[in-house]
């Protein structure tokens, strides 16, 4: 990336970057400095960007040929990899998951066996869905299953959690779902006390088929349906993929299928969530929010970076993290749904780009991922917006917004409803962090140029949510094409696990060397 010449022209332009401080600096920027797709705003005029700069980031996107990799990766090109190195080596194909409307435009081709097999789920998955719904399979009551468990860690946890809660409103009447993640014994045993185990579904979903959360969770959750009389057999169902060591349909009421071209952080639009969203908010609603992200996919294959709005996306946080060097990106939602998105992102940005070699295997010069955190607004504004306010560390925020809430219960208080009180503060906050404030009191000065964007939509619906999380998802590819890493492998969480086993051989009294951890564990009296 450095040595192309769009970067060295995007280094002069960092040198003077726009400044949001100046009188005016915001006037006739809002809708110039604005991208849109499927009703869904991206407005970048509070970055600290010109058209100099916009028109360098497309010459870097085109030097780095992003839009081809990505139609490449869409195609079935193994972009899993590391030359001359042992590696995955796989495909990436999440897109092909949401590559299933026959009446959407034909976009860059999909792999086209990827796209048969999600068919195939999906008609599987609508077949289970109708027969829970019309009672063709019941508990050994006959009565309907008005539950569901996740047992899931990871990419098998995390999207599927945030997709949920952020569709929550759209619930099937009646159905309730929970999820158990951690190995802590209490986040099973907290939700094994609220769940009503004979009316319950159990989606025990693992790509790997071996991670040690997920296969002592589902141990622990069938033992209390055993000791309540239930079979599991009756009740659980699996995500998993094809001949893992999970893969045993006579143990499940049904088995689903994900493919290892899918990487667990991009997994949520593969059965990893179509199960359980499909019981939660619908089969209908699911397919919708599939559809959002699939028309993300057609507005990710734009050349052009005003019209493509994950590919701005991803080159404004480059020019924010490389050329601007800040170090972190916030995602602050206004909207208490998207509670745990910025969790999601968490793993879908930090474990794809939180890397420090190229596809080469050279060491990299320049940084790579930001640090993803965030949280809903306003009550972000109540904990830590006096740093991202008035510190010395400027911090990229991503701001997201709608128009109208999804319950549309509200209340008019001293002549303004509660979402206009919501909306007023994300609009305050983001030309705030923009324009700063002087004063003669040192202490009460706002710096300013703090960048951020805003993603704004109508409403959060199943259809803009997949949406959002393609966005992102896309947003996050592109900056791995153009910092030429390998976005879809995780080799640094390796080392925890193998460590962690080492302990475990200690609990079980197995000869180990392992001289720290027992130093480690006598100190701590263990
Ligand atoms: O779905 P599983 O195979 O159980 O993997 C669950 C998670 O395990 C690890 O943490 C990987 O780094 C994640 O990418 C993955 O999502």
């Amino acid at each position: 990336m450095k040595n192309s010449k769009s970067y060295s022209l995007l280094e002069e332009l960092a040198a003077n970057p726009y400044d949001l401080t100046q009188a005016k600096a915001l006037e006739g920027r809002f809708a110039s400095m604005k991208a849109s797709v499927m009703g869904i705003d991206y407005v970048y005029a509070c970055q600290r960007v010109n058209d100099d700069v916009v028109d360098a980031l497309q010459k870097l996107a085109d030097e780095t040929a992003a839009v081809s990799q990505f139609s490449r990766m869409m195609g079935g090109e193994k972009m899993n990899k590391i030359d001359g190195f042992e590696c995955e080596d796989r495909q990436v194909l999440h897109t092909a998951m949401r590559d299933v409307f026959d009446d959407l435009p034909e976009g860059f081709l999909s792999d086209t066996e990827a796209v048969a097999g999600a068919k195939t789920e999906i008609a599987k998955l609508k077949v289970f869905c109708d027969e829970i719904e019309n009672g063709a399979i019941t508990n050994a009551k006959g009565e309907k299953f008005k539950e569901m468990i996740l047992v899931g860690i990871g990419g098998s946890d995390l999207g599927p959690r945030a997709v949920y809660l952020a569709l929550k409103a759209f619930a099937v009447e009646g159905r309730k779902v929970h999820f158990i993640s951690n190995v802590d014994p209490d986040d099973a045993a907290a939700v094994l006390k609220d769940a009503d185990l004979e009316r319950s579904l159990v989606c025990v979903i693992s790509k790997s088929g071996s991670t040690l959360e997920t296969l002592t969770n589902e141990t622990l959750v069938a033992s209390n349906f055993e000791a309540a009389g239930l079979n599991t057999k009756d009740h659980f169902v699996c995500v998993t993929g094809k001949d893992s060591p999970m893969d045993n349909p006579a143990k499940y009421l049904r088995s689903f299928y994900m493919f290892d071209y899918v990487g667990g952080r991009y997994s949520v639009t593969s059965m990893v969530g179509a199960v359980m969203l499909s019981f939660g908010i619908g089969f209908d609603n699911f397919m919708g929010f599939l559809r959002g992200a699939r028309k993300i996919d057609l507005n990710s294959q734009e050349r052009d970076v005003r019209k493509n709005v994950s590919l701005l996306m991803a080159l404004i946080g480059i020019w924010n993290r490389n050329l601007l060097d800040h170090e972190t990106l916030a995602v602050l939602p206004y909207s208490q749904a998207l509670s745990r998105f910025a969790a999601h992102l968490q793993q879908c940005d930090m474990e794809s780009n939180g890397k420090r070699i190229n596809r080469q295997g050279e060491a990299v010069d320049f940084a790579t991922g930001p640090i993803v955190w965030g949280e809903p607004g306003t009550n972000g504004q109540h904990a830590f917006y006096q740093l991202i306010h008035q510190s010395e560390t400027v911090v990229p925020c991503d701001f997201i917004g709608f128009a109208k809430s999804q319950y549309q219960k509200d209340l008019d208080v001293k002549g303004t409803s509660s979402q206009q009180k919501l909306l007023a503060n994300l609009i305050a906050q983001s030309i705030g962090l923009a324009t700063g404030k002087t004063s003669e009191n040192p202490n009460q000065v706002f710096p300013g140029n703090r960048p951020n964007s805003m993603l704004f939509a109508e409403q959060l619906t199943p259809e803009v949510m997949g949406a959002l999380l393609a966005l992102y998802e896309n947003k996050i590819a592109f900056q791995g094409f153009i910092w030429n890493i390998n976005s879809f492998d995780q080799e640094g969480v390796q080392l925890g696990k193998v460590l962690a086993n080492e302990i475990i051989d200690i609990f079980t009294g197995k000869d180990v060397e392992a001289i720290n951890a027992k130093e480690y564990l006598k100190t701590l009296g263990l």
